[in-house]
C-alpha cells in the first residue's frame, strides 16, 4: 500500500444493498474513483463475494473476519488461506460487530502476517487502539460503535477520539496506520480524520445504501 494515498476502505457488512448486483456496483464506483482521485479505496465485502470482487476490479479486497485457526477439521470457521487464496489483499480483525478477546485478535494478526494479508484491526477507545497497535497489525481502525450506522460523523461529534488514538497508537507503535470511522459520509469528514494524522477511513452504510456510490465516492476523496 502506498500510504501518501489515502485510502477509504468500504465495509459492505451483510447489508442487502451490498450484496450480489450492487457490490459489483460499488466495486465498479470504487474502481472509477480511485483511478481518477489517486486514493485507494478498497472494499470488504461478504466471504462470498471475495473471489468475484478480487477477480473483476482492480481495487483492494478484505475479508470481513478471519479466525485463527488453520486448515483441518473445523466447520463454519473461516480459514485465513481460503480468504487469501479468494484473492483478499487483507482483513478485517475485531469489527464492532464481530468482537473478539485479545487473545484471538493476537492469533488472527499472526496469522494474517504468515499469508501476507494486512490486518486491519478495529477498535473502540483510545485505550483499545493502543493495546492493538502492541500486537503490529497493519492498521488500527478506532470506530466508536455508538455512532457506527448512525449517521453522526466521528470527525465531527468526536475528533477528540481520533486524535488520542493516534497519539496512543504512535506511542506505543509508529510503524502502525491509523483509520477511522463510524458516520463518515463527505470529503470533509475524511479531511477532517486525514488532518488528525489518520491515514484515511473506514465506512460503510453512506456508501453502501446511497443511491449513487460513486458520487459518494467522489464527494469522499474531493478535499484531498
Ligand atoms: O462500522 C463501520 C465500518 O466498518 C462504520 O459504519 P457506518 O459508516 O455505517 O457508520
Amino acid at each position: 500500500m502506498n500510504m501518501d494515498s489515502p485510502f477509504i476502505l468500504v465495509n459492505l457488512k451483510t447489508y442487502q444493498e451490498g450484496m450480489g448486483h450492487n457490490a459489483h456496483r460499488i466495486a465498479a464506483a470504487a474502481e472509477i474513483v480511485a483511478k481518477e482521485s489517486g486514493a485507494v479505496i478498497g472494499i470488504a465485502p461478504a466471504f462470498t463475494e471475495l473471489h468475484p470482487m478480487s477477480h473483476h476490479y482492480a481495487i483492494p479486497v478484505y475479508a470481513q473476519h478471519i479466525d485463527a485457526i488453520t486448515p483441518g477439521a473445523h466447520t463454519g470457521h473461516i480459514l485465513p488461506e481460503a480468504v487469501r487464496s479468494a484473492g483478499a489483499r487483507g482483513t478485517l480483525i475485531n469489527h464492532s460487530e464481530r468482537r473478539l478477546t485479545l487473545a484471538d485478535i493476537d492469533a488472527c494478526v499472526q496469522a494474517a502476517r504468515r499469508l501476507h494479508l494486512e490486518s486491519v484491526v478495529c477498535t473502540n477507545n483510545d485505550a483499545t487502539s493502543a493495546a492493538a497497535a502492541a500486537l503490529r497489525p497493519d492498521y488500527v481502525a478506532i470506530e466508536p460503535p455508538e455512532l457506527i450506522g448512525s449517521g453522526v460523523s466521528v470527525s465531527k461529534a468526536d475528533p477528540g477520539i481520533i486524535e488520542r488514538s493516534v497519539n496512543a497508537v504512535r506511542a506505543v507503535n509508529p510503524d502502525v496506520n491509523v483509520l477511522t470511522g463510524a458516520g463518515i459520509q463527505s470529503g470533509e469528514c475524511v479531511k477532517i480524520a486525514v488532518d488528525l494524522g489518520t491515514c484515511g477511513v473506514l465506512l460503510a452504510s453512506s456508501v453502501v445504501k446511497a443511491d449513487d456510490p460513486e458520487a459518494v465516492l467522489r464527494d469522499l476523496v474531493s478535499l484531498l
